[in-house]
């Protein structure tokens, strides 16, 4: 059932009803997709403005044929572990809206990878990608794999396994997938070089954040971070603030985190925590970025290994809390449903002033409704994180031109499409009389590119 105002007029009631019809048929259908139907929920929430003033949405019944994948891929993916075992996994890839363009989006390996994980990934994915302004269409991939501890030759097993079967699904005009949770340019290189190896050709542009000597763009790995700090300092800008002195916490210390973190300190921003699965580290006068690099990118070792180096900082071995450590700005950079209504109410009481999703769907509903209902500027995932897709399509672009940008071409673009995302958002939530809530702003601006194209392309 979705969320209702106490007052809705007749309009409304028809579009929640209309709505609701169908929310309950794919509950029905998949009761046990709860990320999904979180994601669902959200973004019917939002579109109910833009329905109620267009009613060809109702009429061409876009929203029921949207919902539905327009098609998934699931296989076994069986590899070798170098004590000789034969291991099985399961391997996805959601192809879920082709309208504007091919199916782009990541590739996670993480244990908790399903098929609900994976819907609301593509999902999401595909008012993100409209975001930005390209013509690339909504697709997630990825497999229940844990990377961790994992021997350099075991991953390599793994992404050749399991690209034997997605080549098959995948091609520069078809679908480009790229990296997330657990998959970066190691990965990225392994299926690369599997696909090159099974298609006999040489197919650039078939995958993004690939290396520099084989098609990869500079400036990819730290898109999503620095695209996520660019989306924030326009929400700054229009509260007339800016970084300077801003008190920040991230959860995760992966790709986007890092490079979250990079851009803030560069801006004037103080980082006091971060964390990773196990646990996070926390000093008042803030983290170094150079220790943080070195024990994620050189040694592939646990955050609480920070306080050897830094024994002025503190280590607590419970990931969730770090949301307790007062800041101006909280930044989830980590997982899906990180931040609850207990963290949510928690940052409020101690009077954080910006959230922004730097991961994707961070935080729940309750989580979503306690910032809004506290005048936090609350940016959500598919605008604030979409600089690492929108950085992917340039690669693309590249790749089809046989040309590389230099770094500082790549982010000025990158700094345009943010601000131009930032201002379709804001625009959309004006016209659409939810001045301010990004969450509203950012699912019509990206719906209405998708759902007017799918009426245009008829009923396929
Ligand atoms: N890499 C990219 O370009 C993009 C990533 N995203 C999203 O950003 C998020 C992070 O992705 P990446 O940084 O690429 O992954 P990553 O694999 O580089 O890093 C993930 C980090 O999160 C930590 N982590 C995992 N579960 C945690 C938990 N429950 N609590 C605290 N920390 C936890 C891991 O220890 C690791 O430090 C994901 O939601 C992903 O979908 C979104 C857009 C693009
Ligand atoms: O760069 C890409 O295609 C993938 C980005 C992604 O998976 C995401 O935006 O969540």
């Amino acid at each position: 059932m979705l969320s209702t105002k106490e007052h809705v007029t007749k309009e409304e009631k028809v579009v929640i009803d209309y709505m609701n019809k169908i929310y309950e048929k794919i509950k029905e259908r998949d009761p046990h997709e709860k990320e999904f139907l979180q994601a669902t929920k959200i973004l019917f929430d939002s579109l109910i403005p833009v329905f109620v003033k267009n009613r060809t949405y109702i009429e061409n019944n876009v929203l029921e044929r949207l919902i539905e994948p327009e098609r998934v891929i699931s296989f076994r993916v069986p590899w070798v572990d170098d004590h000789g075992n034969v291991q099985v996994n399961r391997g996805y890839r959601v192809q879920f809206n082709s309208a504007i363009g091919p199916y782009k989006g990541g590739i996670r390996f993480h244990p908790s990878v399903n098929l609900s994980v994976m819907k609301f990934l593509a999902l999401t994915q595909i008012f993100k990608n409209s975001l930005t302004g390209q013509a690339i269409g909504g697709g997630k991939g990825g497999a229940d794999f844990d990377p961790k501890g994992k021997s350099d030759n075991e991953i390599m097993h793994f992404c050749q396994s399991f690209m034997t079967e997605l080549y098959k699904h995948i091609g520069p005009d078809t679908d480009v997938p790229a990296g997330d949770i657990g998959v970066s340019r190691r990965e990225v290189g392994y299926m690369f070089g599997q696909y090159k190896r099974l298609q006999g050709a040489f197919h650039a542009g078939v995958l993004t954040g690939k290396g520099l000597n084989y098609g990869g763009s500079l400036g990819r790995t730290e898109a999503t971070g620095y695209g996520t700090i660019y989306f924030v300092d326009e929400m700054l800008k229009d509260q007339r603030m800016n970084f300077r002195n801003m008190t920040i916490i991230t959860s995760g210390s992966g790709n986007v985190a890092i490079y979250a973190m990079e851009k803030a300190i560069k801006l004037g921003a103080k980082v006091v925590a971060c964390s990773d699965s196990n646990g996070y580290v926390y000093d008042k006068n803030g983290l170094s970025l150079q220790t943080i690099k070195r024990i994620k990118f050189s040694e592939g070792a646990r955050i609480s290994e920070y306080i050897k180096s830094h024994p002025e900082a503190e280590y607590f071995d419970d990931c969730s809390k770090i949301w307790s450590v007062p800041c101006d700005i909280a930044l989830p950079c980590a997982t899906q449903n990180e931040i609850d209504e207990e963290s949510a109410n928690m940052l409020v009481k101690n009077g954080v002033k910006v959230v922004a999703e730097g991961a994707n769907m961070p935080c729940t509903i309750e989580a979503i409704d306690i910032f809004l209902d506290n005048g936090v500027l609350f940016g959500p995932a598919q605008a604030v994180n979409a600089g690492g897709v929108a950085c992917s399509s340039l690669e693309m672009a590249q790749n089809s031109a046989r040309l590389s940008w230099t770094f500082e071409q790549v982010d000025e673009e990158l700094q345009k499409i943010m601000k131009n995302i930032y201002r379709n958002c804001t625009r959309a939530a004006n016209k659409y009389e939810h001045p301010g809530n990004l969450v509203i702003g950012a699912n019509i601006a990206g719906f209405t590119k998708v759902a007017d194209t799918m009426i245009e392309q008829g009923v396929i």
